[in-house]
């Protein structure tokens, strides 16, 4: 039994479970006809209006993981639940927000931002209005004519979550969305991506190797182990206040306190992905 009051030993089960992943394990067949098992039985259950980070050490297989929510891989065992229904083929109800940017270069930040509506058959005009009105949102309303080379990589993200919100989703999956930005510009992201998503509480599951990050998003962290055979080993309420700044909450000595803890039982788990991913199988 654990003796950190974040931790938690059952999940909070009073708000209603929109994604279950259920015994979840994960294999990739390799070249050589063996098998590599990346994620063990693994349980996460998370909530309406939940936000909840997945930290974990380098190669443990948070993004696999997150594949397996967005249907893009399929579990060799256990079961994906999205709204009580376990989930076959794509997760059309989730938005997916990746590293890599999704943005077309030969169309214009307008036309990136509408194509998903477009595409659902929205008319264009219609389409393009609200493309301007998610512009705006972003803090780009002045940016709409320009081609995605002429914006700097926090434009970029900027464009890629108006993208993906435009198309309204039920639920949120990023996989380090900020991962290539640099450090100033990845809290004004995170800002903005907290202020967006505190006007409707999407569900989200949002991946980082970046404890800090995770801590200052999320409402749970959860923790998972170093591969192979990774799986879920720990959860963590964030008992920060909201609305949250991030700039300013990393200064909350409550902060400190939260990272530490967490930190105290994610260090070996880190070590021992280095280890492995540097050849030292252990
Ligand atoms: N298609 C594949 N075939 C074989 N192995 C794979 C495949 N995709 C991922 N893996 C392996 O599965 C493990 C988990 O990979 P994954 O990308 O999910 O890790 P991650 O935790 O997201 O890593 P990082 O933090 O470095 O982005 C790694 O060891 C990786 O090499």
């Amino acid at each position: 039994m654990s003796t950190n009051p974040l931790e938690i030993a059952q999940p909070n089960q009073s708000r209603e479970t929109v994604i279950e992943l259920k015994d979840i394990q994960i294999s990739f067949k390799l070249a050589d006809g063996g098998r590599f098992d990346a994620v063990a039985e693994s349980n996460l259950k998370v909530a309406e209006n939940e936000f909840v980070a997945i930290v974990g050490p380098t190669g443990c297989g948070k993004s696999t993981l997150l594949n397996a929510v967005a249907g893009l891989l399929v579990p060799a065992g256990g079961a994906v639940e999205i709204g009580g229904q376990r989930l076959q083929g794509l997760n059309r109800k989730a938005g997916y927000l990746f590293q890599q940017d999704a943005l077309m270069p030969w169309k214009t930040v307008l036309e990136n931002v509408a194509i998903g509506l477009e595409i659902a058959g929205v008319p264009k005009a219609q389409a393009r209005e609200q493309a301007r009105g998610w512009l705006e949102k972003v803090g780009l309303g002045n940016f709409g004519d320009r081609y995605p080379h002429m914006l700097s990589g926090g434009q970029r993200k900027r464009v890629g979550l108006a993208q993906v919100l435009i198309r309204n989703p039920k639920y949120l999956l990023m996989d380090e969305p900020f991962g290539p930005l640099d450090a100033q510009t990845r809290v004004i992201m995170g800002d903005l991506l907290l202020d967006l998503w505190s006007q409707d509480k999407k569900a989200v599951i949002f991946v980082t190797h970046d404890l800090e990050e995770a801590i200052a998003l999320a409402d749970r962290v959860v923790i998972m182990s170093a591969g192979p055979r990774a799986r879920i080993m720990a959860e963590y309420r964030i008992p920060l206040a909201r609305p949250r700044e991030i700039s300013e909450i990393r200064l909350d000595n409550q902060f400190h306190h939260i990272h530490r803890e967490i930190w105290g039982a994610l260090k070996e788990e880190v070590l021992k992905g280095y280890r492995q991913t540097s050849g030292d199988r252990q």
